[in-house]
């Protein structure tokens, strides 16, 4: 009797499994840095080897910002250009699509890397009023670099990437938004104990050893 009764429910499992991931809320790591941190080189490796799914809130806003017919595409110009945040309205649109449209294609890609988000205090309150109980925020992956390192990077990735903003004038802006902006952002996960702070100074796969290290514990 109990023999067929663990006989049954084994063979339900796979299903009974399936229907629970269907119900799986997103689940959210942030991943913030200065310009140039290596935030995007980073989630790029990270998703070839964990089931996450990497949305950089800049990469959604450029797309955007060449869409055609899109009504934003000056604003996220002019924004991006001079290193300011732009909008969140805007931002949290892109990256709610961005996340359903996910989900919608595949149920059990429910976990995102939010790349390059929140920002600054307008986005974490766009986010908290748009995705609060409908996502959660498992953590901050916070990739440690000093200013140097980062404009260094940035003037050399400017060599190649055709952005507007990768120019010593938008850089020192950009810095001056990370530093007035974001840097008070990832103190407020800090104190919630919320924040997981990797050296991004050293090479990509120095880097990529803390990484693994903190998702291999964080599950
Ligand atoms: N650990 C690293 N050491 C040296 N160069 C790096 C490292 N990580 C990334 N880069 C390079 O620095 C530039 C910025 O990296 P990227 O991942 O785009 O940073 P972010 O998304 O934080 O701006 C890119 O040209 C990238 O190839
Ligand atoms: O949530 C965001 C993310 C990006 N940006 C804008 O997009 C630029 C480039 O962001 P990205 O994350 O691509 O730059 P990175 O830090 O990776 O070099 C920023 O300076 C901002 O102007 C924004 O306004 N809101
Ligand atoms: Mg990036």
């Amino acid at each position: 009797m109990i023999a067929r009764l663990l006989r049954n429910v084994c063979q339900r499992a796979p299903s009974l499994l399936y229907r629970v991931s269907l119900m799986m809320k997103p689940q959210v790591v942030f991943v913030l840095g200065g310009p140039g941190a290596g935030k995007g080189t980073q989630c790029s490796k990270i998703v070839e080897s964990y089931n996450y799914t990497h949305l950089s809130a800049g990469d959604l806003l450029r797309a955007e910002r060449a869409r055609e017919g899109s009504e934003f595409g000056q604003l996220i110009a002019s924004y991006i250009k001079e290193g300011k945040i732009v909008p969140v309205e805007i931002t949290i649109n892109l990256l709610r699509k961005a996340m359903e449209e996910t989900i919608k294609g595949d149920e059990k890609k429910f976990r995102f890397l939010i790349d390059g988000f929140p920002r600054n205090e307008d986005n974490l309150q766009g986010w908290n009023s748009v995705m609060d109980g409908k996502a959660d925020v498992k953590f901050v992956l916070f990739f440690d670099c000093g200013n140097e390192v980062c404009i260094d990077r940035c003037l050399e990735r400017g060599k190649s990437s055709g952005r507007t903003d990768d120019n010593r004038e938008s850089l020192e802006k950009r810095i001056q938004t990370y530093s007035q902006s974001t840097r008070p952002i990832i103190e407020l996960y800090e104190k919630l104990g919320k924040v997981r702070t990797v050296d991004a100074s050293r090479s990509v796969d120095e880097v990529f050893g803390d990484v693994k290290a903190i998702l291999d514990k964080e599950g």
